[in-house]
């Protein structure tokens, strides 16, 4: 019960509720809207005659529809409730009674349409139903042969069925415009269609058999099975698209395997039976008994018999030979086949599996496939094969692409993950094949670092020629140069992540004995921080003075700017150093601010400390001990970002004529140092507690003097993080370095120092033009004192309203009179805002429950 109430309710979709909106009696309405929205017939017609109305919303759409004065008239076996401008009675539509009384209403007239929703009373089986229902249809197609006008429209509901297309077929013959249309109204889940005929063609004679359901409907003589197709080749099954068989009410059939020895047809009985079966009946069965102990009765042959559906070709043969030993054991006549013309093994095979009887009887014949055949039938598969192969590989290729391209898109590359896959099983061909990029990892940076351009450009064509030229190299060295290549890819990524790393091989190069592979920090580089030039223009446009992300990105790279500058980039840098800056006083004190602050921080304090034995130790061999130290990963805060200048970095960041004291002069290194365990040496050096001999000495190990020659670069700096001893770090080092970072941090950060520097330019700028027209007026003019004095304040007053940025008023308008109501009330413009008294109140009374809800706390 209360499933069918579920149901019920289900069914009340949104045009159950529209019809109910708009007073229709049924959403069927809905319908008949749809298809006359999509064909356009009820506007034409002056004559509609409705077949099955009740309860009458076609009538309704109808009356709404058609021209005023149209005669709509409507039958149904229940009753219809009378509709304005239509007639309607109550009659079946297939009783002789109902034409009359139709003919009665018509009289002299045609109808232009005739349409037809009619359905049968539901409740039967559905087979039923459907049959009712396109009986339905042709009396009601017959009726509207009788009294439609030529050219008329007939549309009728058809539920489809075998027989929808025999109706189709009807309609065809009467109309010259026939279609099938579900209007969007009608529920999926139904069955039924609509087919819209046009132009009815008025045939003068029709053959009272055309209408006659009986022969309408009556069955095609169905096509003969191929059971030859089922047993020969039954690896390919058809669907029964057509149902099962009529009065076939179980799915499963068995004979006795006696009969199947006994028949004529025995192919028929293969492709139909589902078993074969050994079973004594009550009665008994001798010729079965006696199969059934026949040696060639084999267990393989009962397993056969037991399942005829699951066999292949080879068992069908299988019990077709043992039904021609058997026939032969029991004495049926065997009939010698001719077979003029076929080869030997054809014979052979044919006379395996023909049935050979009395004379006259009925021959089942298997023909043998030829040798062309089966080559084709070979070779098809194996072409089908090698292409499924095939899609395979490309479909495992286009997703391990997808997935690179992902991961290069997220700079999740490592080097390790290239080098598998350049060395991998893609090929020649493959996209991301790295051997074709170029050897000094230009392009193939930009692949690693996701920025890959769409076209080659002109260094990655020559790559590849060139690494075409090379595809001969040995495959080892290949790969070794591409793993080095990309370990530098590797460090260049680590190095814009980390600034210590960057630091690490800023002291590498400045130590001399580097690499040319670094060039990180050169200065001919176009991304490089020196470029003035570039600098100012980019500068000039005051609103987007920030540079780029992607400049941005690039100038982070390198760990200079913020050593020499603190903390301005290089753009910014270079900018501030023209000479209009060179008398801006805030300038100068944010500068000088931040030496401050960087001597403040106690890291000068730790360094000018430094004994004679670590100022040594940093400028001769045992520097890189100690720099190394200083910039070792093993640091329990990785927020450690302080670089490390060396003597010849220093050299050249103050090249630009800036008045930092150089090393000579203050007589002490500029090292900073940046970690616990640094610090701790620094202490350790500077009390005493050990010596540049000791220290040199702690740092010996066996993988000292290890030769390094022909090691790749990954290898070393593994090696070299690893084969190191973990120093101890004490308390104060900790402490000092943390002190350090805590001063780090207090520091307003990059942007904001930029900002201010920029306001401070700005207002600079305007003072230099207000006193130099201050200066005009003092001078030239004729003005009195008193006015000049005047002048100046409302210049200066001016310049400080410049200086401020102006708020956009936003205007209050009360909401009374003509304001009230939406929209923006007349005369006002720019932003507003409206108030009224509700408002008012609203926000009292917020505040003061706000203020009760304190006072309770
Ligand atoms: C779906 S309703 C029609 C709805 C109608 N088009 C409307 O808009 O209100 C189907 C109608 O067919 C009618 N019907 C079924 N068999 C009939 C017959 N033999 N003669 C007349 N009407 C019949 C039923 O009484 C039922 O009212």
């Amino acid at each position: 019960m209360a499933i069918q109430k579920k149901n019920a309710k289900a069914r009340l979709d949104k045009y159950y509720y529209l019809a109910k909106e708009k007073g229709y009696r049924a959403r069927a309405a809905f319908k008949l809207i749809q298809l006359n929205k999509k064909y356009s017939f009820l506007q034409n017609s002056r004559c509609l005659l409705d077949l099955c109305a009740a309860p009458g919303s076609w009538m309704q759409v109808a009356a709404e529809t058609m021209p005023v004065k149209s005669l709509i008239v409507g039958v149904d076996l229940a009753p219809i409730k009378p509709i304005p401008r239509t007639i309607s009675f109550q009659d079946d539509i297939t009783s002789d009674k109902c034409r009359a009384t139709i003919r009665g209403h018509l009289k002299s007239w045609k109808a232009d349409t005739v349409v037809h929703d009619g359905a049968p009373n539901v409740g039967t089986a559905w087979v039923q139903d459907a049959f009712s229902q396109n009986e339905l249809v042709l009396a009601s197609l017959k009726l509207a042969t009788e009294f439609l006008a030529p050219d008329g429209t007939f549309v009728t509901k058809v539920f489809r069925s075998k027989d929808s297309a025999k109706l189709e077929w009807i309609f065809k013959q009467l109309f010259s415009k026939v279609e099938q249309t579900k209007p969007p109204s009608s529920r999926n889940v139904s069955a039924e269609t609509f087919y819209v005929c046009r132009g009815f063609k008025a045939p003068k004679h029709m053959d009272p058999r055309f209408l006659d359901p009986k022969h309408a409907f009556a069955e095609v003589e169905a096509a003969a099975v191929n059971n030859e197709a089922k047993v020969f080749n039954p690896e390919k099954k058809k669907r029964k698209r057509e149902g099962y068989e009529e009065g076939d009410w179980t799915q499963f059939h068995e004979a006795p395997a006696s009969e199947f020895i006994q028949t004529q047809d025995p192919i028929e009985m293969l492709g139909n039976l589902n078993r074969l079966h050994f079973r004594q009946e009550n009665n008994g069965d001798i010729a079965l008994a006696a199969l059934d102990k026949l040696p060639e009765t084999t267990e393989e042959i009962r397993e056969c018999c037991s399942d005829l559906k699951v066999l292949g070709r080879k068992e069908f043969k299988l019990l077709l030979r043992w039904r021609l030993k058997a026939r032969e054991r029991f004495g049926f006549r065997q009939k010698k086949t001719d077979h003029v013309g076929a080869s030997a093994e054809q014979k052979a095979a044919a006379d395996d599996v023909a049935v050979e009887g009395a004379a006259g009887e009925e021959v089942a014949m298997v023909e043998p496939m030829d040798e062309e055949m089966k080559l084709q039938e070979d070779l098809q598969r194996m072409k089908d094969m090698q292409s499924k192969t095939e899609r395979k590989k490309r479909k495992k290729d286009n997703e391990r692409k997808q997935k690179e391209i992902v991961r290069m898109q997220m700079n999740m590359v490592t080097p390790s993950d290239i080098g598998i896959e350049a060395g991998g099983p893609e090929g020649s061909d493959a996209t991301f094949r790295l051997k074709d990029v170029d050897k000094d990892g230009g392009v193939r940076k930009q692949i690693v670092r996701g920025r890959m351009v769409a076209n080659p450009v002109p260094e990655v064509k020559k790559a590849e020629e060139e690494s075409e030229e090379e595809a001969e190299d040995d495959d080892g060295d290949e790969l070794e140069r591409q793993l080095d290549g990309m370990y530098e890819d590797y460090q260049d990524r680590l190095e814009q992540r980390s600034t210590k790393i960057a630091a690490k091989r800023a002291r590498m190069k400045a130590r001399g004995d580097e690499d040319d592979e670094f060039e990180g920090f050169d200065k001919d580089d176009k991304g490089a921080d020196t470029d003035v030039s570039s600098d100012a223009d980019l500068m000039e446009d005051e609103d987007d003075g920030f540079e780029s992300e992607g400049e941005q990105a690039e100038i982070m790279t390198g760990p200079q700017p913020r050593d020499r500058e603190g903390a301005l980039s290089g753009r910014a840098a270079s900018f501030f150093q023209q000479d209009i800056f060179k008398d801006i006083p805030g300038l100068e004190d944010a500068e000088e601010s931040e030496a401050e602050q960087e001597r403040d921080s106690g890291i000068d304090v730790a360094s000018g400390s430094l004994s004679p034995e670590l100022k040594a130790a940093s400028k001769g061999d045992n520097a890189d001990q100690v720099m190394e130290v200083v910039a070792d990963d093993n640091v329990e805060d990785e927020s450690e970002i302080e670089e490390v200048a060396t003597k010849q970095d220093d050299a050249e960041d103050w090249e630009e004529g800036t008045s930092r004291p150089t090393e000579q002069e203050t007589g002490r290194p500029n090292i900073d140092i940046i970690t616990a365990e640094a610090m701790t040496l620094a202490h350790a050096l500077a009390t005493g507690k050990t010596t540049k001999a000791q220290l040199a000495d702690d740092n010996f190990n066996k993988f000292s003097h290890r030769d390094v020659d022909g090691l790749p670069e990954w290898f070393l700096d593994d090696e070299n993080k690893h084969s190191r001893p973990q120093r101890p770090i004490t308390a104060e080092a900790a402490k000092a370095i943390k002190e350090k970072l805590r001063a780090l941090n207090a520091r307003p950060i990059k942007k904001v120092r930029e900002a201010k520097a920029r306001k401070t330019f700005r207002a600079a700028r305007r003072l230099e033009k207000l006193k130099k027209k201050s200066d005009g007026l003092a001078e030239g003019s004729e003005l009195s004192e008193k006015e000049k004095a005047a002048s100046i304040a409302g210049l200066m007053a001016k310049a400080k309203k410049a200086g401020q940025k102006k708020r956009k008023q936003v205007k209050v308008i009360k909401a009374v009179g003509a304001n009230k109501g939406s929209g923006r009330p007349r005369g006002v413009k720019g932003k507003y805002k409206m108030v009224d008294s509700r408002l008012k109140k609203d926000v009292r009374g917020e505040k003061r429950a706000a203020k009760k809800m304190k006072g309770k706390r």
